[in-house]
């Protein structure tokens, strides 16, 4: 199980929970592994039995071990429990128990084609290692991701609103990558009127993504007719609203699993007041604004006490790495009820 928890780990947040899977021989020998990339792609028990197939291992008879309990739904992928069941694993140890209305069931279904079922292993970690995607799924709303794009000293535009472009080429194109996974990616009114985004997912040639996210603006002001984010796909939508948890409702009933907030500081400073961040990206770029519009606005935070703090997420590549010339950071908020670290595992602590 510490094995499928590490392959979880190398997965992409989003709509759907990070999940790994191994197999082993009736001797305990690992036959083949895998985990799950996101939304639309195989699951990690798919992935798992694909790669056992793609090499050959024979998986009749075998163990299954998996961080999460296998789905028992069609979504974009086929039944996981099925799959299992199909390829002759006669016994599956899983951690955590699938509690979405519509995926749950799969050890039953499992168990009631006679394999052998045995569920609650290491399911702290795997509960830990998807605890905010656990928390949007049982509150019925979006996993929310907020994308930043600020100086050194925190300011995501200069004191005149200009802020094309902070980041480089490389951490721009790596924001669009967040894009293109997103159902609908959110900005407020101030920065349709300051930036006219056009808020499509491109690649580093500047060509739209396959997969674009709904582009949505939320505020009273009317986007002009003209705005870029209207586009001429029709994915567009404004919704006239502030409160974060409404927009959540709003988008969540459209259908939308992942949500993006890119900006600016006031609707992004909305979503982490509410407590409605599952997610945090941030990319620093090596540059002194000194004075400009912050990340983040409006958070309520008076004194050091009252601080927003989050843990580093080492998932998908790790917390903290080098995209281009800029830095990105990725940070998820500190479980309810859990201290705050003062070390990140895995740190380098200078020494004397
Ligand atoms: N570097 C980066 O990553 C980014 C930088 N920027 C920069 O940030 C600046 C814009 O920041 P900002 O003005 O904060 O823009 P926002 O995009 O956050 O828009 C703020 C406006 O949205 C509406 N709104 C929506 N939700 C709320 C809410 N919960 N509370 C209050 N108002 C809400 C209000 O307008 P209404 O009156 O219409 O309701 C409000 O004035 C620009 O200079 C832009 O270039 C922007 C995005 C990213
Ligand atoms: N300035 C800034 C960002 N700004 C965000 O990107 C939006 C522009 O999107 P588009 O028109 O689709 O290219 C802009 O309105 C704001 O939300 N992003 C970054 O990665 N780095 C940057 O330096």
């Amino acid at each position: 199980m510490d094995l499928a928890l590490d392959l979880a780990r190398k997965g992409i947040r989003g709509a759907n929970p990070l999940v790994g899977a191994v197999i082993l021989d009736p001797a305990g020998a690992v036959l083949s592994s895998g985990f799950h990339r996101g939304a639309g792609t195989a699951h990690a028990e798919a992935d798992a039995l694909a790669n056992a197939a793609a090499s050959g291992a024979d998986v009749t008879g075998a163990t299954m071990v998996v961080t999460l309990e296998p789905c028992n739904h069609t979504g974009r992928t086929g039944p996981c429990s099925q799959a299992i069941i199909n390829a002759g694993i006669s016994r599956v140890i899983y951690a955590a128990a699938d509690s979405t209305a519509d995926a749950a069931g799969g050890a039953a279904a499992l168990a009631a084609a006679g394999v052998s079922v045995d569920g609650g292993l290491m399911a702290a970690e795997s509960t830990d290692l998807n605890h905010r995607w656990i928390r949007a799924a049982q509150e019925k709303r979006p996993f929310v991701t907020v994308k930043s794009a600020q100086s050194l000293d925190g300011r995501t535009a200069a004191e005149d609103g200009t802020s094309q472009w902070i980041t480089g080429t490389a951490a721009r194109t790596d924001g669009h990558s967040i894009r293109t996974r997103a159902d609908a990616v959110v900005v407020g009114t101030g920065t349709v009127l300051v930036d006219n985004p056009q808020l499509t997912a491109r690649n580093a040639a500047g060509e739209d993504a396959v997969q674009q996210p709904l582009r949505v603006a939320a505020g009273h002001r009317p986007v002009p007719d003209d705005a870029a984010i209207r586009g001429t796909d029709g994915r567009f939508l404004q919704l006239f609203e502030h409160d974060p948890a409404e927009i959540c409702r709003e988008l969540y009933a459209r259908g939308v699993r992942h949500l993006m907030i890119e900006g600016g500081a006031t609707v992004a400073g909305a979503f982490l007041r509410a407590g409605l961040a599952d997610e945090l990206v941030a990319y620093i770029a090596p540059v002194l604004l000194g004075a400009g519009t912050p990340a983040f606005a409006n958070l309520g935070v008076h004194t050091l006490s009252d601080a927003s703090r989050w843990r580093w997420d080492e998932t998908d590549g790790g917390a903290a790495r080098l995209v281009g010339a800029d830095l990105r950071l990725r940070l998820e908020p500190v479980p309810a009820g859990t201290q705050p670290v003062d070390v990140p595992a895995g740190t380098q602590q200078l020494e004397g």
